[in-house]
């Protein structure tokens, strides 16, 4: 099987290096699709690159009938819709480290050109005027600058910063004091930032809680003659406000790398002196262009190869030494979860996962979602993965508890899964043997001891002489050979199972054969 990838922006043909070199894998790069066009091109392909210019909407995802993976080559994933990818078990990576230093320079390039007004002074050269008046600026030592948001980029800035002999007063929700006084910058709030800063600039992705975080109330409690920079996403920054604020002389001036609407080529803040902007080049590099092409290239491959991704957006990532704690449980966990929905024909409402043993100690959502990806592969099929396991069974109402102890009677590790419906709820419970694999050890109430694996008939019948005998006619008659059995009861003579691990596939008229046989309360074939 090819895999087939399509970059529909620019990206570095130098970083792309890993796709072109894979095996099996076809490279796309055409970069001038309109939106119905790419939602029209989208079903053919495994995998999609993007930068910040195409808008990966809804309707092109759900197009996308094969999409497994889109790429950002950088770092802002707000063009892409993500509850939709993850609704669609599309998994969404990024390059969130290829373009710090590009950011944090570009941002630095500002402030300075911004301080000593270098784009105004240029443009009125090449207009033939000699103007030095106008174009008197400010130092910038000794100066605050305000930074919002002290992730990668907004650190770098503060750093060179303080190379420049800047104050920095930062705000972040998990800037803490010790950080703080390590990157040699003060703490404050939002409000503390926007009040002491002679200049501000924002480094926090587009949210809902960052978009118009700089509005018209927190201009009146500035500076006057303060200025900002924008070189993270155009919104953070009330634009309607700060032209206002602009124009009442509060702010001096703005630079600004991005817009709320890009291409941004014929805006009302462009035509006022004060405001000196580029079109989003905040990571246009050779070097950040090669390093998150090579870095988002690297995680397609791997999710094409069956590999862990490095930087998922849109599911947790597993830290390589958990997963190496974990892994062995993943398909112990998957196929209990299978067993169980195959056995429960009523509404699932509630999925309880117990952990126990050497498991209490290690963090176990990757399990869960497996857990969860199992029972709903029944109803789901290939559509369900662990990007959006949890999503499709919050979806349908389906609460999932996840609970852990650290004694198991008898075995070193344990997970057991119950559900509940509205008739009543089920378990299974099942181990990982050293040496041996994964093992059910419970269903229900009884005690069993089986492999899961392949074709498997669950029985539930009466203890009754002859009944497991006339089980094994009746496969033997549709020439069914029967690898392993196991029989459990609650009491002699009372309610009691089969498992029987057949060679091959039952099919729902032997399934019906063996359901009306006396004695026989149930059956359920299987495929694990
Ligand atoms: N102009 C350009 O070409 C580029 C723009 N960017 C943009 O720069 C921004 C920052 O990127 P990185 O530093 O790499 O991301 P990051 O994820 O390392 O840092 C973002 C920081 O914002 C903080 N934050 C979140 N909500 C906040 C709030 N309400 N107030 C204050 N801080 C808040 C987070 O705690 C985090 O520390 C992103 O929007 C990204 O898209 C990034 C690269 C290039
Ligand atoms: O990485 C980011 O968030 C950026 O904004 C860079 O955007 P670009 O890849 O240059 O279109």
């Amino acid at each position: 099987m090819t895999y087939r990838v399509l970059i529909s922006d620019p990206l570095s043909e130098d970083g792309i290096y890993p796709l072109r070199e894979a095996e099996k894998i076809e490279v796309d790069m055409i970069t001038d699709l309109t939106a119905a066009q790419l939602q029209e091109k989208i079903v053919d392909y495994d995998a999609l690159l993007v930068r910040s210019q195409t808008k990966v909407t809804r309707e092109i995802i759900a197009n996308g009938k094969r999409l497994k993976i889109i790429g950002r080559a950088g770092v802002g994933v707000d063009n892409i819709d993500l509850d939709a990818a993850t609704a669609h078990g599309v998994i969404v990576v990024n390059a969130p480290d290829g373009n710090t230093n590009s950011a944090a320079e570009h941002t630095m390039a500002m402030l300075m050109a911004l301080a000593r007004k270098i784009p105004q002074a240029y443009h009125a050269l090449l207009q033939k005027k000699w103007d030095r008046k106008s174009h008197v600026g400010v130092e910038l030592k000794g100066k605050t600058l305000g930074v919002i948001g002290m992730g990668r980029i907004g650190r770098e800035v503060a750093l060179r910063a303080k190379g420049q002999r800047m104050k920095v007063m930062a705000y972040d929700p998990f800037l803490t004091d010790d950080k703080a006084e390590q990157l040699g910058v003060s703490r404050g709030t939002v409000e503390e930032v926007v009040q002491v800063a002679d200049f501000i600039t924002v480094h926090t992705p587009l949210l809902k809680e960052t978009k118009h975080l700089i509005n018209t109330e927190a201009f009146t409690k500035m500076k006057d003659g303060v200025q900002l920079i924008n070189c993270a996403r155009g919104g953070i920054i009330d634009e309607e406000a700060l032209y206002e604020a602009i124009v009442s002389g509060k702010v001096a001036g703005a630079a600004l790398d991005v817009f709320e609407e890009e291409p941004a080529t014929d805006h009302k803040l462009l035509e006022l002196p004060q405001v000196i902007a580029t079109p989003h080049l905040g990571a246009s590099t050779v070097e950040a262009q090669e390093n998150v092409a090579i870095d988002v290239s690297h995680d397609v491959v791997r999710l094409l190869t069956g590999d862990l991704v490095k930087n998922p957006v849109n599911m947790p990532s597993v830290p390589k030494d958990l997963m190496n704690k974990i892994e062995p449980y993943f398909y112990l966990a998957e196929k209990l979860g299978l067993f169980l929905t195959n056995v429960t024909d009523d509404v699932i409402e509630e999925i309880t996962i117990y952990y126990a043993g050497e498991l209490y100690e290690v963090e176990v959502a990757p399990l869960t979602r497996n857990t969860i990806k199992g029972m709903l592969k029944r109803h789901f099929g290939d559509h369900i993965n662990d990007v959006n396991a949890a999503y499709l069974a919050e979806q349908r109402g389906i609460v999932i508890n996840e609970q852990k102890t650290s004694t198991t009677r008898g075995f070193t590790n344990l997970i057991t899964v119950e559900v509940k419906t509205k008739s009543g709820s089920k378990t299974v419970a099942g181990t990982l043997l050293n040496g041996l694999g994964a093992r059910v050890v419970r269903v229900n109430n009884y005690s069993v001891d089986f492999k899961p694996q392949g074709n498997v008939l669950f029985i539930h019948h009466k203890d009754q002489p002859g009944a497991i005998g006339k089980v094994g006619s009746v496969l033997a008659e549709q020439a069914i050979n029967i690898a392993t059995m196991q029989v459990g009861r609650a009491d002699v003579g009372g309610d009691a199972i089969m498992l029987l691990r057949v060679d091959k596939a039952v099919n729902e008229a032997d399934v019906a054969v063996l359901t009306a046989l006396p004695d026989i309360y149930g059956v359920t074939a299987m495929n694990l």
